[in-house]
């Protein structure tokens, strides 16, 4: 048997089914509203001084617009939109025909820029820094370096683990912003907003009910709306209501916090193989069969923030709030832990920490 392809893991499929749910403009762009307004002024000033803007590194969990904001800045700035990733920018070479190839002010996106080849990374800093490209002709003796200067661009980088970015690298981003988990409004709007794109009815309870179970990601509110489309559509039962809603998330295994299996799967692997932890991401990983990455990138940051599981020095450790949630009862401390109080609890539950 087949395992169910689980619904909430974020894809960065090319074809992406949310391309058409994506806003286009600062003012359509949902939540986020500090960084919005901060973005809506560093445009403006850039526009007015006719300058490239400063360079801009959007962090934070997938799926929470990321790509979409910086689109979208291009499109407010009026400047052209060239994208890449850190994995694909494999030599120094490549790096360089991008840059020598952008027009004035352009926009270069480069998503996952954590995975940016070292090598590749040294070219960047003179990039970002002088405008200038540092190219070595020859090799040996004879090598010269000659130096190419560049158009203005604003580099946007993306990325879901800020601290894996080198220091160099993430103190020349002039604008950092965070992104961070939605709330049940903000996503109650993008499910409308997105009912209204795809052209469902839907009904205020409906869409609440949805956002609820979004894991406060727009894309995962995405993909929930169409799958609950299909059950409606297939129902014949016109207007999607809360119980539509509910019914067909039920099907799906999305449970009332928004868990999918493979989020309750990692909750009892630490609670039932593990007493609730302590226990390394390595391991959970190889018994979980999924990759160190997907656990730290998509599984754990919404548990962490729905203050199921901790992260701690000594691993992940399962809180009260986690035990309720798989209907167990914690095992009894151990006269040691109690003396300590939790066991575990004392490192940060940053969510770049390892
Ligand atoms: N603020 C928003 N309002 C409405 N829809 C949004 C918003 N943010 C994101 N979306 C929707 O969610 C989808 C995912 O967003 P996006 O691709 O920008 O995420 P990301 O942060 O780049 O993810 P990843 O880390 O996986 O690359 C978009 O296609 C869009 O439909
Ligand atoms: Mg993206």
């Amino acid at each position: 048997m087949t395992e169910p392809v689980p619904l909430h893991t974020p894809d960065r499929q090319p074809d992406d089914p949310d391309a058409a749910l994506r806003p286009k403009t600062l003012a359509e762009f949902i939540g986020q509203e500090a960084a919005r307004e901060n973005l809506r002024v560093f445009v403006e000033a850039a526009k007015a001084r006719e300058e490239a803007m400063d360079h801009v590194l959007f962090f934070g969990p997938p799926g929470l617009g990321k790509t979409t904001l910086a689109q979208i800045v291009a499109r407010e700035l009026g400047v052209g939109f060239r994208a890449s990733s850190g994995p694909v920018i494999a030599k120094a070479g490549d790096l360089a025909a991008i840059l020598t190839n952008l027009d004035a002010h352009d926009v270069l996106f480069i998503d996952e820029i954590h995975r940016l080849n070292p090598v590749v990374e040294e070219v960047l800093y003179p990039a970002m820094e002088d405008r200038a490209l540092d190219i070595i002709i020859g090799e040996g003796p004879s090598a010269r370096s000659v130096r190419i200067d560049l158009p203005p661009f604003t580099l946007v980088g993306a990325t879901t683990r800020q601290g894996l970015l080198t220091t160099p690298l993430r103190d020349r981003f002039g604008i950092p912003v965070r992104l961070n988990f939605y709330t049940v409004d903000e996503l109650t709007r993008v499910v409308t907003r997105g009912a209204d794109k795809l052209g469902m009815a839907i009904d205020g309870d409906g869409a609440r009910e949805i956002a609820g179970r979004a894991r406060g990601t727009p894309r995962v509110a995405g993909r929930l709306l169409r799958r609950v489309r299909d059950f409606a559509q297939v129902k014949n039962s016109g207007t999607v209501t809360r119980s539509v809603a509910d019914e067909a998330l039920t099907r799906l295994e999305i449970d009332r916090l928004g868990l999918d299996a493979q989020d309750r799967r990692y909750l009892r692997m630490i609670a039932d193989t593990y007493k609730g932890g302590p226990v390394g991401v390595e391991t959970l990983a190889a018994g979980l069969s999924e990759p160190r990455d997907t656990i730290e990138e998509v599984i754990e940051p919404f548990l962490i923030q729905l203050g199921l599981i901790a992260r701690t020095a000594r691993g992940r450790c399962l809180n009260e709030g986690g035990w309720k949630h798989l209907d167990l009862a914690p095992p009894a401390l151990s006269s040691r832990d109690a003396q300590r109080g939790q066991p575990g609890l004392f490192a940060s539950d940053d969510q770049d920490a390892d």
